[in-house]
C-alpha cells in the first residue's frame, strides 16, 4: 500500500492523521459525525481524525479533499532503483526500537544543527502544529454548543453559531493551507540537504568505488569480523529513494506525534470532565488493542525489510538485461535471463503473499476494534442521556472526544505497517551511510554529516592529513610534478646504474592483497620508473597486473608498502574499456575536464587546474585530436557531414563507437590532458598492431612515462623495461632497443 500526497508517492510511508484537512474534518464536523446515518463501522469510525480502515491503516475516502490518495502499488520501493550491486546484498535483522530511535536522531539531527532555515522552518511548523491542535479543542467545544442549541430547539442560538462556525472557517483555512505548505516546504529543504551530503560522501574519496568493490582496506575486514556487511546494494536506490522516504515519513511521524500528544492531553481533560467512566475504558481498550497488535504484527517489520530487497534485486535484474542487451542477444541468452529475473520476481510474489498473510492476521484485530470504538462511546453514554442527566451536545461532545482519544492511543495499531515500514527504509539509509564511516573510521556518522569536510575536527587535531585517500596498509604519496627533484636516486634504487635523471614513481616494499584479504597477488616488490623510461608489465592472466594498477591508483589499499606517484593532475589511467560519459563529442575528448568539479568531492589534492581548462579547447584543436588518433571522420559522421555540429552532438557513445574507437578516444584524451604519466590496462588490446603503434608514436610524441599492462609481444618495441609477475613475485628486466617481437627471446609471463 502506498499513499500520495499532493502527486508525491510514499514508499515506507503512510501516516496519515497529519493533514490539516483531516483534523478540520475530524473536529469541525464532529457534530455531523457523531453517530449518523453516514457513520460505516467498516470504514472504522469516520468521526476519527486518520480515517481508519478495517485493515488498521489510515485512509483517505475523498482524496480529493486531502490531497491524498491511496494507490495500490508494489513498485515503488524499487522505482528509482537502477540496481548497481542487489545480488551482492547482505540481509540485515530489523534493529531493536533503540537501536532505530539512535540511528534515525544520528542521520536527522545534523539537518538542524546546520541548517538555520530548517530550524526556522521547524518552528514555524511546530507554530501551525499547535495552533490547529488549539482549532480542533475550539471546534469541539462550538460542535458541543451546535448540537445543544438543536436539541433544544434554540433557532437563535443555532444560527449564532453558524455565524461563529464560518467566521472560523475563514480565518482558520489559511493556517491549514499555511501547515501543509510549511511542512513541504520543509520536507523538500531536508531531503535536498540530505541527499547533497549523502551524495557528497558518497562521491568524495572514490567511496562509490570502494563500496562497489568491497575494498575497504583494513577497516573492512575489521567489519568483517564484526559480521558486519561489505557490500552496500543499491546505493543508488540509498540516495534517491530512502532519502526521499526518511524525510518525509519523519515529518509525518512527528507531526503525528505531537499531534497525538496535544491532542490526548486536551481530549483526555474534555472527556474525564465529562465522564470519567468513559475516560477510564478507552485507556484500558487501547491498552489491550496496542499489545496484541504488536504481538499479531511484528513479523511484518522484517517482511517490508525483505521486501525492499527483493523489489530491487528483481529491479536489478532487469537493469542488468538492458544494460548488457548486446551480449546476451548474441549469446542467445534470453532463456536463462528470463529464468533468473523471474526467480527474483517470485522471491517478491512470495514476499508480498507472506506480508499479505500477516496484514490479515493483523486485520482481524484491527477490523474488531474498529466495529467495538464505533460502539464503545455510545454504550456507555446511553444510559447517562435516557436518564436525563446529560445533553444531546454532550453525548457528541464525549463522542468526539473518544474518537480523538482513542485515534492518539491507537497509533500503533492503525500505522503499525507503515511504521515497520519505515523501520525498515532507517535501517537501510542507516547502514549505508555506517558503511562509508566505516571507510573513515576516525570521525563519527554525526559529523561526517554535519561537516563533511572534516574542517572542525582538522582544527582540533591539527595533525597532518595523510595523502592517502582511503585508509589502508599501502600509502599512496602524490608529490606535485612540477617539483621536479621531489624523488632522488637515494631514496630509491634506480632501475639500473646508468639512470640518473628523476624517478616518476616509486613502489617500496610493496605486499598487495586481494581486498578479501584472502588471497597474496604481489610481495616484496621495489620499483623506481625512471621519468621518460616506459614500463611494461606483463603476467598470466589474474597474476595482479591490474591489482597493481589499481593500488598505483589509490583503488585497492589491503597490504602494505608505499607508493609514491604525481599527484592526480599528472596522472592519466586509460582502463581497457573507456568509459564514455553522457555528453556530446567534445566532452567525450575532455574528459574528466570540468568547470563543475568543486573541491567537495574530496580528491586527494586539490581541484586539477588543468582539468579546468576545457574553454582552452577550441572545436578546431579538438577535430585535430580526433585527426591525430585515427578518428578523422567521427565528428562529421556524427553531426550528419558537419564536424562542428558532430562535436556537439550526444549520443549514447557508449554502445555506438566500437570498442577499438573508444579506445582510441581515450588516446585523444591523453592529448587534451597532457598527463606526465600514463598508466595504460591493455589500452590498445582491441586495436590491430598498426593502429597500436600508431597510438604508441603519439604517445612518444606527448612525451609523458607510460606504464603498460599488456600480454601482446608487440607492446615490447614500445617499452622500456619489462616488469613480469609471477608467483606473487616481480622480475624486472630491461628490454633491449630494437626488440620487436617474441622472437626477440622475450616471453611476456
Ligand atoms: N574485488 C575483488 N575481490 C577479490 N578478488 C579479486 C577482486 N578483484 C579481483 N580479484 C582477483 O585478483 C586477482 C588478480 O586480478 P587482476 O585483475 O589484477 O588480474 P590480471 O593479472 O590483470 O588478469 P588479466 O590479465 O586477466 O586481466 C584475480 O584472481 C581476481 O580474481
Amino acid at each position: 500500500m502506498k499513499w500520495k500526497m499532493d502527486g508525491t508517492q510514499h514508499d515506507f510511508l503512510a501516516l496519515n492523521n497529519d493533514d490539516d484537512n483531516n483534523n478540520n474534518n475530524s473536529s469541525a464536523t464532529a457534530p455531523a459525525t457523531a453517530m449518523t446515518s453516514n457513520d460505516d463501522p467498516e470504514t472504522g469510525n469516520q468521526r476519527r481524525r486518520g480515517r481508519t480502515s478495517p485493515t488498521g491503516r489510515y485512509f483517505s475516502p475523498a482524496p480529493n479533499d486531502y490531497g491524498i490518495a491511496l494507490v495500490e502499488s508494489a513498485d515503488q520501493d524499487a522505482s528509482t532503483n537502477n540496481g548497481s550491486n542487489a545480488s551482492k546484498s547482505a540481509s540485515h535483522p530489523p534493529k531493536n526500537i533503540s537501536a532505530q530511535v539512535s540511528a534515525f536522531l544520528t542521520m536527522s539531527l545534523p539537518y538542524f544543527r546546520c541548517s538555520s532555515s530548517g530550524r526556522r522552518l521547524f518552528y514555524l511548523m511546530i507554530l501551525l502544529t499547535l495552533t490547529n491542535s488549539a482549532i480542533r479543542v475550539y471546534f469541539s467545544y462550538l460542535a458541543r454548543d451546535f448540537w445543544n442549541a438543536l436539541s433544544e430547539k434554540n433557532v437563535d442560538r443555532f444560527y449564532s453559531i453558524m455565524v461563529t462556525f464560518c467566521i472560523a472557517m475563514v480565518g482558520l483555512t489559511p493556517i491549514s493551507v499555511a501547515y501543509r505548505y510549511v511542512r513541504q516546504m520543509l520536507a523538500i529543504s531536508w531531503r535536498e540537504w540530505l541527499t547533497l551530503r549523502v551524495l557528497g560522501l558518497f562521491m568524495r574519496n572514490r567511496v562509490y568505488y570502494s563500496l562497489e568493490r568491497g575494498c575497504h582496506g583494513d577497516t573492512m575486514g575489521a567489519a568483517h569480523n564484526r559480521g558486519q556487511s561489505d557490500t552496500v546494494d543499491n546505493p543508488d536506490q540509498r540516495i534517491a529513494e530512502d532519502v526521499r522516504s526518511f524525510t518525509e515519513f519523519s515529518l509525518s511521524l512527528f507531526h503525528t506525534t505531537i499531534t497525538s500528544i496535544i491532542d490526548l492531553t486536551c481530549f483526555s481533560f474534555i472527556l474525564f470532565s465529562i465522564m470519567p467512566r468513559l475516560f477510564m475504558a478507552i485507556f484500558t481498550f487501547a491498552s489491550v488493542g496496542t499489545f496484541l497488535t504488536i504481538c499479531i504484527g511484528k513479523r511484518l517489520i522484517s517482511l517490508n525489510y525483505d521486501a525492499l530487497q527483493k523489489e530491487a534485486d528483481f529491479r536489478f535484474a532487469l537493469v542488468r538485461i538492458r544494460e548488457n542487451a548486446e551480449s546476451i542477444a548474441f549469446y542467445c541468452g534470453e532463456g536463462v535471463e528470463r529464468k533468473e529475473t523471474e526467480r527474483r520476481f517470485g522471491m517478491v510474489i512470495d514476499n508480498m503473499g507472506e506480508i499479505n498473510r500477516a496484514e490479515r492476521n493483523l486485520d482481524f484485530l484491527t477490523t474488531s476494534y474498529n466495529y467495538l470504538t464505533w460502539i464503545l462511546p455510545i454504550i456507555v453514554t446511553a444510559p447517562e442521556y435516557f436518564a436525563g442527566n446529560v445533553e444531546m451536545g454532550v453525548i457528541s461532545q464525549a463522542s468526539s472526544a473518544f474518537g480523538h482519544i482513542l485515534d492518539d492511543l491507537s497509533i500503533v495499531i492503525n500505522s503499525f505497517t507503515d511504521v515497520s515500514k519505515f523501520s525498515a527504509g532507517i535501517d537501510r539509509l542507516h547502514s549505508f551511510l555506517r558503511a562509508i564511516q566505516e571507510l573513515e573510521p576516525d570521525r563519527s556518522l554525526e559529523s561526517l554529516l554535519s561537516d563533511p569536510k572534516g574542517e572542525k575536527e582538522a582544527m582540533l587535531n591539527a595533525e597532518p592529513v595523510g595523502n592517502s585517500p582511503l585508509k589502508g596498509a599501502i600509502r599512496v604519496t602524490e608529490y606535485d610534478a612540477e617539483l621536479t627533484n621531489h624523488l632522488s636516486s637515494r631514496d630509491s634504487p634506480p632501475l639500473t646504474e646508468q639512470i640518473q635523471s628523476p624517478i616518476i614513481l616509486s613502489i617500496r616494499g610493496l605486499r598487495l592483497l586481494t581486498p578479501d584479504n584472502k588471497r597474496i597477488l604481489v610481495q616484496n616488490l621495489d620499483l623506481s620508473v625512471i621519468k621518460g623510461k616506459n614500463l611494461l608489465i606483463a603476467g598470466a592472466s589474474g597474476s595482479g597486473k591490474s591489482s597493481l594498477l589499481r593500488a598505483i591508483a589509490g583503488l585497492w589499499s589491503t597490504g602494505e608498502g608505499e607508493i609514491v606517484r604525481p599527484n592526480a593532475d599528472y596522472v592519466y589511467f586509460l582502463p581497457q574499456r573507456p568509459y564514455c560519459p553522457p555528453g556530446s563529442l567534445r566532452d567525450q575528448l575532455l574528459y574528466p575536464s570540468s568547470e563543475l568539479v568543486d573541491d567537495n568531492i574530496g580528491m586527494t589534492s586539490p581541484p586539477n587546474q588543468r582539468r579546468l581548462a576545457r574553454k582552452e579547447w577550441s572545436d578546431y584543436d579538438l577535430l585535430n585530436v580526433l585527426t591525430s588518433v585515427d578518428l578523422p571522420d567521427l565528428a562529421s559522421r556524427a553531426g550528419d557531414g558537419d564536424p562542428i555540429r558532430g562535436l556537439r552532438s550526444v549520443l549514447d557513445w557508449g554502445n555506438t563507437l566500437s570498442l577499438g574507437e573508444q579506445q582510441r578516444l581515450a588516446f585523444g584524451r591523453l592529448v587534451c590532458n597532457r598527463p606526465r604519466l600514463v598508466i595504460m590496462d591493455e589500452s590498445t588490446s582491441a586495436l590491430d598492431v598498426v593502429a597500436e603503434e600508431r597510438m604508441y608514436s603519439l604517445l612518444k610524441e606527448l612525451s609523458p612515462t607510460y606504464i603498460s599492462v599488456g600480454h601482446r609481444p608487440t607492446l615490447l618495441a614500445h617499452h622500456d623495461f619489462k616488469l613480469s609477475l609471477r608467483e606473487g613475485l616481480g622480475h624486472i628486466s630491461e628490454i633491449p632497443p630494437n626488440t620487436n617481437n617474441i622472437d626477440e627471446g622475450f616471453i611476456l609471463t
